[in-house]
């Protein structure tokens, strides 16, 4: 069987055992409506890993961002359960970073202040905040718009302010819904591949929502797609793409395999298996 489609009660102990930071456990979500209940999210079950990457993709409306409030604890379950760091999720908190596609920095405060922010809430020493904020400036290279207000940024600088904030908290795991959606075709490209650096650099876990197949298949370790109403795990598919990589790797015979069959996939007219099939080669 191909690992692509393999469930989770058959995968190898190994895999089972290491280092789970996000249990989606079973997951339910109804929303009540005149003619009865709809049934948003059913039977979801995701583990993301300790430093994995791992992206949600599905059509509009399959459920993407009701799982990820979910996970951020701004949505409550109607079954199942969420564990991040072996604690079930019960509410917001410092342990999960968001970073939403609406830009959701403090119009008011400046950059270095927007970066600052949580760390200011925690009673942080100054000169541990400068050094926590003056790091992530650098990370993703505000350094000369630390003074800047959030009106005077293009939409990539402000999200990848947004990025520094949620990082700067040091979160346990960082949750992403669509955050590069509003912005342009060759700023989101740079955006990703900063990302992805990030994510190798600083370690971080990510559990990252989009219906952008491109974007999903350059971005994850392993991805999950959801089929809609109800919003159902179709596959869980591990993308063997190398671990760095930068965006001329979308222009690799491989890559567009890749995304072709997924395509295929979420549109019913091809079997996961055959993306073994791409890997052999
Ligand atoms: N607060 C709510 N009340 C009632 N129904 C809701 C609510 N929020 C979401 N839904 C329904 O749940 C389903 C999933 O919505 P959700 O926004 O999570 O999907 P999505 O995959 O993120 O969509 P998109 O890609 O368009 O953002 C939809 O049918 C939506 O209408």
């Amino acid at each position: 069987m191909s690992t692509a489609s393999m469930p989770k009660e058959h995968m190898p102990i190994s895999a089972m055992m290491s280092n789970t930071k996000i249990q989606i456990n079973h997951v339910y979500k109804k929303f009540p409506a005149k003619k009865g209940d709809v049934t948003a999210l059913k039977d979801i079950n995701i583990q993301v890993l300790d430093n994995e990457f791992v992206c949600v993709i599905g059509p509009s409306g399959c459920g993407k961002s009701t799982l990820l409030k979910i996970v951020a604890g701004l949505e409550e379950l109607s079954g199942g359960e969420i564990l991040v760091n072996d604690k079930v999720v019960t509410g917001p908190a410092a342990d999960r970073g968001m970073v939403f596609q609406n830009y959701t920095l403090f119009p008011w405060k400046t950059v270095e202040e927007n970066i600052a922010f949580g760390l200011r809430l925690k009673k942080m020493e100054k000169s541990a905040v400068a050094d926590i904020v003056h790091k992530y400036l650098t990370v993703i290279g505000l350094e000369k718009f630390k003074k800047s207000y959030p009106k005077e940024l293009s939409g990539g600088m402000k999200q990848r302010v947004a990025i520094a904030r949620a990082l700067a908290n040091s979160p346990e795991v960082l949750l992403m819904d669509e955050p590069f959606g509003a912005l342009d075709p060759y700023t989101k490209a740079s955006m990703q591949e900063l990302l992805r650096k990030i994510w190798q650099d600083e370690k971080t876990t990510i559990l990252f929502v989009t219906h952008d197949i491109d974007e999903a298949v350059f971005l994850s370790e392993t991805l999950y797609i959801l089929s809609a109403n109800p919003g159902e795990v179709q596959a869980r598919v591990p993308i063997h793409l190398p671990h760095s990589r930068s965006i001329e790797i979308k222009d690799s015979t491989k890559f567009f395999r890749i995304r072709t069959n997924l395509s295929k996939v979420m549109q019913g007219k091809e079997d996961i298996e055959a993306i073994d099939e791409i890997y052999s080669f």
